[in-house]
């Protein structure tokens, strides 16, 4: 597949000029091999305030050894890692997951995605497999999303690399079990990965993920920094089927880092809550009425929103104050992965 060529030679890009920025000679391109397995971790790959227990090493796509550009990834910690009451006790924040090195080459290989026409509004007619690994745009919401389903065609390597390292994590894509009960069944990969383009003033209005998944989403951010909202959803019994609605006023905010943040919500926050990240701009007015900047490009933090510093140590317990200007928007990609219920397609 081509994709994963034109990523490797990115990938090898990359890491010619951290190597050149280091002034190391480093190791010859030979040092990419084309095995599969993952590489032991070296003296350079793990730095000493790394604590080893609490992180895992980034799997390898298409063979390359990555072991000088990429250390690990951080592990789920279910106390520290978990976004304190009053939100749910389902949702769970990593602010720094995705190492440096591999976002920069990673936001390049989705943007050199092909691009096929707008959706129509009923699409109906254009078949999963149609858009299958395509920017698409949403012309109602004026952003683009490309969707992979592993169930179609295998998740391509940068993206298969993606959901072993959520796995390696502990993040499982499944009910949680009952507390004391050891999961009996092996952890799943995610088998559906949907890709958000987001321009400045874009958000997404509530909704929920819905019960075609696993109730476990695990999103990655690259780009822009954004608060995502949780509103409980007002359950109306006499129509199941009507538009979402929630609770605004009893959201819980979580600022969502752009530097390769990881947010996981599963269960209670997964089923009962919506989530929506504010459109600046004036489309959905209704949605937005205490972002009383008239700036567009910038969004109003909430006083009692979920930060925490852009930095993951094993003594980082640490909630940091939240900055104290408002975020100005910029450009954002995220990944959402998912686990779909029909696993056979
Ligand atoms: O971009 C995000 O962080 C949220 C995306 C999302 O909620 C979705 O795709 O369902
Ligand atoms: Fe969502």
């Amino acid at each position: 597949m081509n994709d994963a060529i034109d990523f490797r030679k990115l990938w090898l890009d990359e890491k010619h000029r951290a190597r050149d920025k280091a002034g190391g000679k480093g190791t010859p391109d030979s040092s990419a091999p084309q095995s599969s397995s993952t590489p032991a971790p070296t003296a350079a790959s793990i730095s000493s305030t790394d604590p080893p227990e609490t992180r895992v090493r980034l799997p390898v796509w298409n063979g390359p050894n990555l072991d000088t550009l990429v250390p690990c990834v951080p592990v789920l910690n279910h106390h520290t890692h978990r976004v304190p009451p009053p939100a749910p006790d389902s949702i769970y924040y990593l602010p720094h997951f995705l190492p440096d090195s591999w976002s920069a080459p990673l936001l390049t290989w989705l943007q050199a995605l092909p691009s096929r026409p707008p959706l129509r509004a009923n699409h109906a007619t254009d078949t999963a497999r149609q858009v299958q690994g395509q920017w698409t745009t949403l012309t109602h919401a004026r952003r683009r999303v490309a969707l992979f389903d592993a169930r179609l065609e295998p998740l391509p390597p940068p993206l298969l690399a993606m959901a072993h390292a959520l796995v390696h994590a502990g993040i499982r894509f499944d009910a949680s079990h009952r507390s004391g009960t050891a999961p009996d069944t092996p952890p799943r990969l995610p088998n559906h990965v949907l890709i958000n383009e987001y321009q400045p003033a874009d958000g997404i209005l509530p909704h929920t993920d819905g019960p075609s998944y696993e109730p476990c989403t695990a999103t990655l951010s690259l780009g822009g920094d954004v608060v995502l909202r949780f509103a409980p959803r007002v359950h109306r019994k006499e129509d199941p089927r009507a538009r979402l609605t929630t609770r605004p006023t009893d959201a819980h905010a979580v600022y969502l880092s752009g530097r390769g943040s990881l947010v996981v919500f599963r269960d209670d926050a997964y089923r009962d809550y919506g989530h929506a990240i504010r459109y600046t701009d004036h489309r959905y007015a209704h949605d937005n009425d205490d972002n009383n900047n008239n700036n567009h490009d910038t969004e109003t933090v909430p006083t009692d929103c979920y930060y925490r510093a852009d930095h993951d140590t094993a003594s980082e317990s640490l909630v940091s104050a939240l900055p104290a200007s408002p975020i100005v928007r910029a450009y954002r990609v995220s990944l959402t992965f998912r686990f779909h219920k029909d696993g056979t397609a």
